[in-house]
């Protein structure tokens, strides 16, 4: 599917309509509809099994959706049905990128050669799939120090610009996690789809990740979709959250009406819906 009629306001980047994914008899996102703005940070948070990495599959193309729509616009008006495209489409045209649970770097490559395999395409391109331009004649030369810059200007965001010649799988967890970004932010997407970045990383390596999330939003205004479980990363970073409990929207707002929804706590203490006043009752404020 190429571009559609844009019939959104300019400020929603993502529009989730009616979403449902079945897995055989498993209901696994029922009727879930949300919008992300363009700009924001947009957490997706719920227990295990809530849902949250069915609906990254979704959008992101590793799944094709039971029903629903899907719709992405991007800066310039531009619109796609991401149900409709194949995964390489949602990252090639749409500008979607992703980082997955599970860290998936090219550990053998340095760290500046991760960035620089994430611009293959547009190198590629550039050497007109020829030799000839491979060797530099044309506009490979200039396009392939273009992507050396680009790498180095994320390398330094991500601090990771002392490392820029250290094999990847070398560097700890949390620097592996922000090369992951780093990488995905060289395809300069207009929808960064993060699952569990926060996963498994100490308190300064978390801090370092606030930090770098904060910059992409405010120096590039890049859209991010956050799954994560760690509710200190959430709540300092979100301008939006959206609860999962069941493959359902149970709630959707900022940080401190979510996390002063009872439907929230009961969800998050896994208590039954007669119990949420007395829950309310013991967590001291209402916070999760
Ligand atoms: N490919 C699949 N085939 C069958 N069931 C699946 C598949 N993918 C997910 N599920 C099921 O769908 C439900 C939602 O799973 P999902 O991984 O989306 O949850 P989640 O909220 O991301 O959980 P977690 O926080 O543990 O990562 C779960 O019951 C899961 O077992």
């Amino acid at each position: 599917m190429s571009p559609v009629e844009n019939t959104m306001s300019n400020d929603t980047l993502l529009k989730v309509e009616h979403l449902s994914m079945k897995f055989g008899g498993l209901m696994a996102i029922n009727d879930l509809s949300f919008e992300a703005k363009r700009g924001d940070i947009t957490a997706l948070i719920g227990p295990n099994g809530a849902g949250k990495t069915t609906v990254f599959n979704c959008i992101t193309g590793f799944y094709k959706p039971t029903m629903g729509m899907i719709t992405l616009t991007q800066r310039g008006g531009k619109q796609y049905l991401l149900e409709r495209l194949p995964d390489f489409r949602i990252t090639k045209e749409a500008k979607v990128a992703r980082t997955f649970q599970n860290i998936r770097l090219f550990s053998g490559l340095t760290v500046l050669e991760n960035l620089l395999v994430a611009q293959h395409n547009k190198l590629m391109k550039a050497s007109g799939f020829t030799v000839l331009g491979l060797l530099g004649i044309g506009p490979y030369k200039k396009e392939a120090a273009g992507a050396i810059e680009l790498a180095r200007f994320w390398l330094e965001k991500a601090d990771l610009i002392d490392r820029a010649d250290d094999p990847a799988g070398d560097l700890p967890y949390g620097a592996q996690r922000r090369l992951e970004i780093a990488r995905a932010m060289c395809t300069g997407p207009e929808l960064l789809c993060l699952d569990e970045p926060a996963a498994g990383l100490n308190p300064r390596e978390s801090a370092a990740l606030n930090a770098l999330l904060k910059g992409i939003r405010a120096e590039t205004g890049t859209s991010i979709l956050l799954i994560e479980h760690d509710m200190s990363v959430v709540m300092e970073i979100s301008d939006h959250v959206i609860v999962l409990e069941y493959g359902q929207k149970i709630s959707d707002g900022n940080p401190d009406h979510v996390k002063n929804d009872p439907r929230v706590i009961a969800a998050y203490l896994g208590v039954e819906d007669e119990e949420v006043e007395e829950v309310i009752a013991t967590v001291e404020g209402g916070a999760i």
